[in-house]
């Protein structure tokens, strides 16, 4: 049981006749400062239904309070305060780390039930941009934190590989392009052709219907335009493919948006058997006043489907394959509406899982304060930011740890940590500004930061060599240790948190918050020094070392021993 239901328990048999358990516990807080203990009651709600001072009822409960091993009881002005047991707290909460490892934390709620996440989804023929990153590490994050609740994660890398702009991309490469130009540098030409495109049609609208036509020969399976289009996309996927393998993050399926060209029929059938087609101008679209929104545009004049036929037809597959439980978008923030008409449109349709389908929004990232476009050319190639941050973090180590086996190794670690920690130490809702420097820097709350802690943990357990055993005492009852501990402890329900959030800032929070305090505790602390604590102190190394591992596994990051 843990120490917050153990004080409500008791508060109970106090205040049985006014609260109930329930709202005992909800008022429970946690002090802000330790002199005030680790959980505290506010009697002053009380000094109503009790015609008295909240001082005196906070004496009074104090008295009346059964005596406890796990705590001690003190009121202090109109709050009753507990302080743990500390030397109890910390037995318990080491051994269950050292004893469960990397799996300390691990729940089964899930039950093996399926959570499809769509992620990354960059676009072909285009570069993927910072939102791309932010999606595909978000999105990896959130897999990673719910396969730790039990549940099965399914990673989708739905590629905006389908669309009108492959005809214009067509139409620029026969125009304008070669062969030679795609293979040497496939995403820069294809994207020089799109942009040329672009600025050439502002003066000549007729490329636009060409654009079209060459679409819809593409729908329609004709030969050519089908092998353009292949080829197109497997160039990009190799480019693509180059920063996953850097991030290390995998897929479970690349089915984009091509995907569903011929399951586009089911949606559109469903919603004419449901009379919800309209015919607007020629097109159809799907009334949603009712749900304040515009009308979503599912099929246009000339027979084409759009972005969210597409998205329609993949949710009904999505439930079809894996049935599951919630299925994740980690898109910009930007969709949301496009995210609300998919749900109202399957609600019309009757579909009660609408409400599992869960768009997970992330800001907007910008430079010197203005959106990136693709279209303006105006972008950050996110693997000249990964190289940049690898080369500076090699710089490091050459200067700190010049003797460090595996340089290049670590250092990509390093800096590709550098990079994921600093997109994921912010709630994902928060725009910013991109700032290289910034990005790399490896002082303050950054991934290197907690990566040279866990390294340090590492050090000190090699140069003492300790091994836990079992039997060993683990007994802390030091403020200073105690702090680390009270972390320690609230690993599993930060876990909990960040997924039901689908929030992995709130694991690179905590994991900055306990290296900090680990490091005030290490300057505070001689931890090797032959008393009969020593284990002790070792025993929170060890499990500090674990917890942050585990933390930084979780948010995609790597923890080497040595840096
Ligand atoms: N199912 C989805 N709509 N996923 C998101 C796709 C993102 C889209 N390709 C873009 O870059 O904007």
């Amino acid at each position: 049981m843990n120490e917050k239901t153990l004080v409500a328990q008791a508060l109970e048999k106090v205040l049985g006749e006014h609260l109930t358990l329930e709202e005992i516990t909800n008022s429970i807080e946690r002090p802000k400062v330790s002199e005030h203990g680790d959980l505290a009651f506010p009697a002053f709600p009380l000094a109503k239904i009790m015609r008295k001072a909240p001082q005196m009822i906070a004496q009074d409960i104090a008295d009346q309070i059964e005596a406890s091993d796990a705590y001690q009881v003190q009121p202090i002005g109109p709050y009753v305060n507990f302080f743990l047991n500390k030397a109890e707290i910390s037995q318990a909460t080491l051994t269950e780390i050292i004893e469960k490892q990397s799996h300390y934390g691990d729940q089964t709620i899930g039950e093996n039930r399926m959570i499809p996440i769509d992620l990354s989804s960059p676009n072909i023929a285009k570069p993927m941009s910072m939102g791309h990153l932010r999606s595909t590490v978000i999105g990896n994050s959130i897999a990673l934190l719910v396969e730790k609740l039990g549940y099965q994660p399914y990673k989708i890398n739905y590629l905006g590989d389908w669309g009108t702009q492959f005809g214009k991309l067509i139409v620029g490469y026969k125009k304008w392009g070669s062969e030679q130009a795609v293979i040497e540098n496939p995403i820069k030409e294809l994207l020089r052709l799109y942009v040329e495109f672009h600025e050439k049609a502002e003066t000549d609208p007729s490329l636009e219907d060409e654009g079209r036509a060459w679409f819809k020969k593409l729908e329609d399976g004709d030969e050519e335009a089908l092998h353009l289009w292949k080829w197109f996309r497997e160039e990009s996927l190799k480019e693509f493919q180059r920063v996953y393998d850097l991030l290390e993050v995998t897929f479970d399926s690349y089915n984009g948006e091509s995907f569903y060209n011929d399951k586009m029929n089911k949606p559109i059938e469903l919603l004419e058997e449901k009379n919800l087609l309209i015919s607007d101008q020629g097109a159809d679209i799907v009334d949603l006043s009712k749900y304040d929104l515009n009308p979503a545009l599912i099929r246009k004049s000339d027979g084409a489907t759009l972005y969210i036929t597409r998205d329609l037809a993949s949710a009904l597959y999505r439930k079809e394959e894996y049935n599951f439980d919630k299925a994740v978008y980690v898109v910009g923030n930007e969709q949301s509406i496009h995210f609300k008409q998919l749900k109202a449109v399957l609600k019309e349709l009757g579909f009660n899982w609408a409400d599992d389908i869960v768009h997970v929004p992330f800001g907007l990232i910008t430079k010197d304060g203005k959106k990136l476009s693709t279209r303006k050319g105006k972008i950050v190639l996110l693997e000249e930011v990964l190289s940049e941050a690898i080369n500076l973090s090699l710089g490091q180590i050459e200067d700190k740890n010049p003797s460090l086996e595996n340089k290049e190794e670590t250092a990509r670690q390093v800096g590709v940590g550098a990079v994921i920690f600093h997109d994921l130490k912010n709630d994902r809702l928060n725009n910013f500004d991109f700032n290289l420097e910034e990005v790399v820097r490896f002082e303050g709350e950054t991934g290197p930061y907690v990566q040279y802690t866990h390294a340090r943990s590492a050090s000190i357990l090699r140069k003492t060599n300790w091994q836990p055993v079992e039997g060993q005492s683990y007994e802390l009852n030091d403020a200073e240790s105690w702090e680390v501990i009270k972390l320690l402890k609230d690993f599993p329900s930060v876990i909990e948190r960040a997924a039901a959030k689908y929030e992995p800032s709130v694991i690179a929070k905590y994991v900055i918050d306990l290296a900090q305090t680990f490091n005030k505790y290490y300057a505070h602390t001689k931890i090797v020094s032959d008393d009969d604590q020593q284990d002790a102190r070792l025993a929170l190394v060890y499990s500090v070392k674990t917890v942050l591992k585990e933390g930084l596994r979780l948010l995609g990051v790597h923890a080497p021993e040595e840096m």
